[in-house]
């Protein structure tokens, strides 16, 4: 059986599947076509993608593609275990603007379904994250966006200290919301 959890967020949606563990392990079916679509999830998926984040304290976000490139992505961690963040962008949403934080790890199997028009970021709480995810979209470096992780307008609440965090250049320099390019409006994506 597949699971659909309610957040605060308009749409998003954490997703359980279950999980069978014995003397071995553990087995899990983590995409299944028609149990999801059962559920409402039916995307065209495109690309599977794999960062690995070495150190706790990795910092990834805030990133969305433009439309009309916009990206579902339904993602997980396979090792490690992060904090993954979601600012719903999308003008006219009843939940415009604001953010929630998800634990996401090996241990809980926990998958995050990320809608078009989130911003979208994680920072490891443990070394040795392998994070996985598929998306609807084909990766577009011209239509790649992001808003900072600081932005204070958004007041993000990062549960660890990221002021030092291993990011990269480009997302060090990511604008705040007010100033960043946005072309989502609710109901039209
Ligand atoms: C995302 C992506 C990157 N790349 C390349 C570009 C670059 O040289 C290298 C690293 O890219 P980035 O720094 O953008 O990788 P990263 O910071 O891991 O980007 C990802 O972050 C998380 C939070 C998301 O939500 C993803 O959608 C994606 O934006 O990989 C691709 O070839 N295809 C892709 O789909």
């Amino acid at each position: 059986m597949v699971k659909l959890i309610n957040t605060k967020l308009q749409d998003v949606k954490l997703i359980e599947t279950d999980v069978f563990g014995d003397n071995r392990g553990f087995f899990t079916e983590t995409w299944t076509k028609e149990k999801f679509e059962a559920l409402g999830l039916k995307y065209d998926f495109t690309q599977d993608n794999q960062s690995l984040s070495a150190e706790a304290g990795v910092l990834r976000g805030m990133h969305y593609q433009l439309a009309p490139y916009t990206q579902t992505k339904i993602v997980r961690v396979v090792t490690g275990v992060i904090w993954d963040c979601l600012v719903d962008l999308r003008k006219g949403s009843p939940t415009y603007s604001q953010w929630e934080g998800y634990i996401l790890s090996e241990y809980n199997h926990r998958q995050l379904l990320v809608p078009k028009g989130f911003a979208h970021g994680f920072v490891t709480l443990t070394p040795n994250v392998n994070f996985i995810y598929k998306v609807d979209g084909y990766y577009a470096p011209q239509a790649d966006r992001g808003i900072a992780f600081n932005d204070p307008d958004v007041g993000i609440q990062w549960p660890t200290d990221v002021s030092h965090a291993i990011m990269s250049d480009k997302d060090l320099k990511r604008p705040q919301l007010k100033d960043a390019e946005n072309n989502f409006i609710y109901g039209e994506i």
